[in-house]
Order: C-alpha cells, then structure tokens, then sequence
C-alpha cells in the first residue's frame, strides 16, 4: 500500500554524507539532504541549486539509512541545506525524519518549521526581517569579506553562536581558493569583536563533499 512517505515529493539535488564543514558544529558527521531551489542569487554562492531530481519522503529515507542508523540520536545529524531549504521543507516532511536530529542552513527569509532541532543561519536579509522570522537560532554564521559591514549582534535574535566565514573564491561552483584578505579581515574583525568567532570552511580546505 502506497503511505504518505510515498506521496510526498521534493526536489533534491544531492544526498551525501560528509562532515559538517562549517559552524559550531563543524566536525561533526553528517548526512546532507541538499534541496533544489533559492530564493536568493548570491555572487559568491558556491552551489548548483538549480538542477535537481523529484524524490518521495520514502526515497530520501532510504537514501538516509544508508548512512546513518536512527539509533544513533542526536549524533545521527541530517543537514537540510540548498539552496534554500524552506522552499519546501515543512514540519509534515521533518515528522518523517523525527528519530533523526534535524539541522538545517537557511538564509533567514523564511522562518523554520518548528521540527527543525539546529538552526544555522547565514542570513542574505536584514536584522528585521531574521528578528521577524526568529525569536532564537543555534548561530549566525555570515560570510565575509574584505571591507564588509556586519549588523550589531544587538539587532539580531539571541543565539548562541556569532561566526564569521570568509569568503573563499576560485573557479566559478567551486570556489576553493583562499582569499588572504578575506581571512585577514575576518580575523582582525573577530579579534576586534570577540563575541563573533571564526569558522573556516573546512571542506573547502580538505577537497571533499
Ligand atoms: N562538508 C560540508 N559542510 C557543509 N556545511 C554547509 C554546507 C552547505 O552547502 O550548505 C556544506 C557542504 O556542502 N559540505
Ligand atoms: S542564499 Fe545561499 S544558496 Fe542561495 S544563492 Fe545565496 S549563497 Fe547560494
Ligand atoms: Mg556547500
């Protein structure tokens, strides 16, 4: 008999499983659900979110168990990235994955469904629309380079987390090389402001997913 597992269906660019490269929680190993789709057009976006094939919820668990078990909570981490994951994911979908320990990367636009357990923003709006959108995230991780302005952590939703990324560049979907004034920047920045710390991109740095 066909479930609702069945029926739902998403569009999905890549399931992989890696660690986690940036954030607090870098480290940490993940499986990646990446979803079609953004509602944003970032010059440095480093992500084919464009293309992308249909899958049901059953098909993506699947995917999922092959990596990780579900007895492992809450180190069993799905990461739902994009694009922009709120373009389809809905607390209905995530009631599918509810023994696995749901993160999810946003750009702030969209508010979150209420399932999600880890929120890691790297917001593409500004401090009132993410204080609209959200009483608290897990952190704000801004990407930065040279010269860029960031809001005053006192616009922003409490988090637990304020991390500065700098932008690393390079061949146009696979910007791999570092930008020694964007690091500069970022650590005089963090050095200036130490509630703000410092995540490198590390899959970047290793070459892997
Ligand atoms: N290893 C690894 N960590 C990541 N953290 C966020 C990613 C993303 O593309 O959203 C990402 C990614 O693509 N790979
Ligand atoms: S919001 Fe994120 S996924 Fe969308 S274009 Fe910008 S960097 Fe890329
Ligand atoms: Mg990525």
């Amino acid at each position: 008999m066909r479930s609702k597992a069945d029926e739902i269906l998403l569009n999905v660019v890549e399931i992989f499983h890696s660690i986690q490269g940036e954030g607090a929680n870098a480290g940490r190993s993940a499986v990646f659900v990446r979803l079609s789709n953004c509602n944003k057009n970032c010059w440095y976006c480093d992500t084919d979110w464009s293309k992308g094939e249909t899958m049901s919820v059953s098909q993506i668990l699947a995917e999922v168990n092959k990596f990780v078990g579900k007895k492992d909570y809450p180190n069993n981490l799905i990461i739902w990235t994009g694009g922009e994951p709120t373009l389809q994911l809905t607390d209905e979908i995530l009631s599918h994955f509810s023994e696995y320990y749901n993160c999810i990367e946003t750009n702030g636009t969209n508010p979150v469904p209420s399932l999600i357990k880890y929120i890691s923003c790297s917001p593409k709006v500004k401090p009132e629309v993410l204080r609209k959108n959200f009483k608290h995230v897990n952190e704000f991780r801004y990407p930065i380079g040279d010269g860029d302005v960031l809001p005053d952590i006192a616009e922003l939703p409490a988090a637990d987390n304020y991390i500065v990324s700098p932008i690393f560049l390079g061949e146009a979907k696979k910007r791999f090389e570092q930008v020694d004034e964007n690091v500069k920047y970022a650590i005089d920045f963090v050095k200036k402001n130490p509630r703000w710390r410092l995540s490198l991109q590390l899959h970047k740095l290793l070459n892997i997913p």
